[in-house]
């Protein structure tokens, strides 16, 4: 089979596939952290692999960066490849005081300045939510770690550099803890196919206090974030 962005064929791919948005980020994971890991996508360099981590079948498999790229490799893992769960495990910038470098945020909405709802036609406005299971799952396994996560809105925006520079205000007096760009679009899709998605961010920077990690501190951190996301 195969897709115009995808040449794995069916069965090559996992019911449970984390998603980070840099195809470099998938296979680190694949080297570090999965056993027998085998590439099963190498088109336009979006790196996918499938191994095993204790026993279980998964699949990593970048995303890219922004709502239409993520857009069309989630459709397609849904809709093409019966997958039925995706973890988005990404980073995130902070617009909140008390959200801190390397913290882990859970993505339970996602607000968007995306048009990417408009495709349904909704006689309203569509709330992206996190599917509540893996959600709850991912709790218990940060409990259970003993680590700490902030669990709330965040933003998936369309625009990184911004024309307005307070264009953040708004969103932060509504307490939304973090910006990316791609976790709305993931979970429309995980809604419309009637799939479950969950997003994990690690903030990388802060856009109200000039902090941000360097290389190395954005590898541990990112660590965390992933072993949080294989052992749920
Ligand atoms: O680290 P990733 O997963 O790519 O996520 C964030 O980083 C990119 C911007 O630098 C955007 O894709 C944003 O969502
Ligand atoms: O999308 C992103 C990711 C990290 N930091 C940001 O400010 N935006």
């Amino acid at each position: 089979m195969g897709t115009p962005h995808n040449e794995a064929e069916k069965g090559e791919i996992a019911k449970r596939v984390l998603m980070p948005g840099d195809p470099l980020r998938a296979k680190y994971i694949a080297e570090h952290f999965l056993k027998d890991a085998v590439c099963f996508n190498t088109v336009r360099n979006m790196l996918g692999y499938t191994g095993t981590y204790k026993g279980e079948k998964i699949s990593v498999m970048g995303g890219g960066m922004g709502v239409p790229s993520v857009g069309i490799y989630t459709y397609e893992l849904y809709h093409e490849y019966e997958v039925e769960e995706i973890i988005r495990i990404g980073s995130a910038g902070a617009l909140q005081d008390d959200v801190d470098l390397r913290d882990v945020v859970i993505a339970v909405g996602a607000c968007t300045d995306s048009n990417y709802a408009a495709q349904y036609n909704l006689p309203g406005t569509f709330a992206p939510i996190a599917d509540y299971e893996l959600l709850e799952s991912a709790v218990n396994t940060v409990r259970e770690k003993g680590l700490t996560v902030r669990a709330g809105n965040v933003l998936t925006s369309d625009v990184f550099y911004n024309d307005d520079p307070t264009v953040n205000d708004r969103w932060r007096k509504m307490g939304v803890l973090a910006v990316e760009m791609e976790a709305a679009a993931l979970y429309m899709n995980a809604a419309r196919a009637g799939k479950k998605a969950l997003c994990m961010l690690t903030i990388s920077d802060h856009l109200y206090k000039d902090e941000k990690l360097s290389a190395r501190e954005r590898q541990l951190g990112f660590d965390n974030m992933i072993q949080i996301a294989l052992d749920m």
